[in-house]
């Protein structure tokens, strides 16, 4: 069984100008200790689908599906205090602005803590030694003095590990990481990228990478889906989809990137639009 299940997400916002389909019939699944890669162009559909998954979209957006299924439970079927115990603890999410998402007003410890104390009922003394050791596990050094420090006194890179504490503190089944070093020095994005696949082997976990970056599918994914425009064009496991893209528009990406230029210009997604095929279908 798979550890997370999704057919036909369908998610619309309301905005002034009418009804706007972000995601348009995908289906999905990961398995578990799989690193699953979503990629795709900006405003593919990629962030906004995880989002349905994780409940934490506004209330601008309309979420359907035939399936939703995560670790044996129907996620379209549980109330919204059912779900919050589920969300940060089975399943929990790292976004791209490490600093937007930590609390500005808040200690790294605190931070890590009140997960602790919400989802695990540790009391201090274990909630302390616990986020002492998540510290030290996402390569934190000094971790009992980093429990003092405010999210403004650590590098990006170090937040977006006091981020990764966070989201694996509970031993959550499925781990999403949407963009995790896009926002990162180059230097420091293969640092944590080797951190999370590291993570994800250690302890099983699902992972599921949503990326615009071949080189991190290729780095550290299993199967890759492909998306555009809200719909899934290519699923693949890893090898296949670098050596056999059966869609134009994966080709498209595929030849964007640099080591495959031939002439003096790279060429572009748009040199070879077309209009997506139904989910699934080779274009
Ligand atoms: N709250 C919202 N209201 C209206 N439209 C939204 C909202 N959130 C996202 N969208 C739109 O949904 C589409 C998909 O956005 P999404 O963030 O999922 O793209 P993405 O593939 O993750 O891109 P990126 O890599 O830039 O994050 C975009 O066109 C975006 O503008």
């Amino acid at each position: 069984m798979a550890l997370l299940d999704i057919q036909n997400l369908v998610v619309e916002f309301q905005t002034v100008s009418g009804s706007f389909r972000a995601v348009d019939g995908v289906s999905l699944h990961v398995d578990e200790r799989e690193v699953l890669a979503i990629v795709g162009e900006s405003g593919s559909g990629k962030s906004v689908s995880m989002l349905a998954v994780m409940g934490l979209l506004p209330w601008t957006a309309t979420v359907t599906a035939d399936r939703m299924n995560f670790n044996g439970r129907d996620l379209l079927k549980l109330s919204s205090a059912e779900r919050r115990k589920i969300v940060g603890k089975d399943m929990s999410m790292i976004f791209q602005e490490p600093m937007a998402s930590l609390n500005p007003c808040f200690t790294v410890g605190f931070q890590i803590e009140e997960v602790l104390r919400f989802h695990m009922g540790m009391d201090s003394a274990q909630r302390r030694e616990r986020a002492i050791e998540l510290l030290t596990q996402v390569g934190i050094a000094e971790p009992a003095e980093r429990l003092n420090s405010f999210p403004h006194q650590m590098s990006g890179g170090q937040c977006q590990r006091v981020m990764i504490a966070i989201a694996i503190a509970c031993n959550p089944k499925l781990l999403i990481a949407d963009e995790p070093t896009t926002a990162l020095d180059v230097t420091i994005q293969k640092q944590i990228l080797d951190l999370l696949v590291s993570l994800q082997a250690k302890y099983g976990m699902g992972l599921i990478m949503i990326t615009h970056n071949m080189g991190v599918v290729a780095e550290t994914a299993d199967r890759v889906i492909v998306q555009y425009k809200g719909r899934k064009m290519e699923e693949a496991d890893v090898l296949s989809l670098f050596e056999s893209p059966k869609s134009n528009y994966t080709r498209a990406l595929l030849s964007a990137l640099p080591e495959n230029a031939v002439g003096d210009r790279l060429p572009t997604v748009s040199d070879m639009m077309f209009e997506p095929a139904p989910s699934g279908a080779a274009a």
